[in-house]
């Protein structure tokens, strides 16, 4: 899953991942990641996600990443805004009200490029990803945001009857990334339908520092 599915995808109009309003996983339990008012929020493959206008809303600061141009343009217009950009090398900075965008591979993005980070939000992110990257990106995302708090949204069904991308990612999995440095709670598991195709558990995680 190369950088050019996804820029594809973004081309062609191919967003069926994308929410008509915030996510209520997200909405329903942001409390728990228990945020001062400005904390600092990272929305990893953002796409052009409402959720980062509700964030912003609420009081915080998003810092988001995005491959796509066209993802990071529509974005903008949805915020009404027009950021000030600055190139880091390959990857673009934008800085609107509120937020901060990283255009570019995620994986070109440094610590000290991203700054502190209070919390993580991932939503259609890991499991965007095949297998072999979710152990490059879960490992990249600690680098980055060190054992900031997460909430984590994935989905559990049968592998066989679909392909991904979205990925199923079981429990097994999530603990296989995450329980060295962090404690995981299951918050919810929401029974859903995938893509029209495939019965799905929805579920919705949160992970705290301390393993
Ligand atoms: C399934 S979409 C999810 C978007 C968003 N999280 C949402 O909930 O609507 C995955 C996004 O990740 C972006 N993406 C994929 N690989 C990436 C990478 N290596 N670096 C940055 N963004 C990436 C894609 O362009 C796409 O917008």
């Amino acid at each position: 899953m190369d950088p050019e599915f996804w820029l594809m995808k973004w081309h062609n109009n191919e967003t069926g991942f994308h929410e008509q309003e915030a996510n209520p996983n997200l909405t329903q339990n942001i409390h728990r990641l228990s945020l001062a008012p400005g904390s600092r929020i990272f929305v990893p493959l953002c796409g052009k996600t409402l959720d980062i206008p509700w964030l912003i809303k609420q009081g915080y600061y998003v810092v988001a990443a995005e491959l796509s141009t066209i993802a990071i343009a529509q974005l903008c217009q949805q915020l009404d805004i027009i950021p000030d950009s600055t190139k880091i090398g390959d990857i673009t900075r934008y800085d609107g009200p509120g937020f901060t965008l990283f255009g570019g591979d995620i994986f070109h993005i440094t610590p000290d490029m991203l700054g502190n980070i209070d919390a993580v939000y991932d939503r259609a992110a890991l499991v965007a990803l095949p297998f072999e990257m979710r152990v490059r990106y879960t490992k990249h995302l600690r680098d980055l945001t060190g054992t900031a708090p997460q909430l984590l949204i994935t989905f559990d069904y049968d592998q066989q009857k679909m392909d991904g991308p979205p990925f199923a990612v079981i429990a097994n999995e999530v603990e296989q990334h995450y329980i060295d440095h962090y404690s995981i709670t299951l918050l919810h598991g929401n029974e859903i339908n995938l893509k029209g195709k495939v019965d799905a558990q929805e579920n919705v995680w949160l992970l705290k520092a301390g393993a």
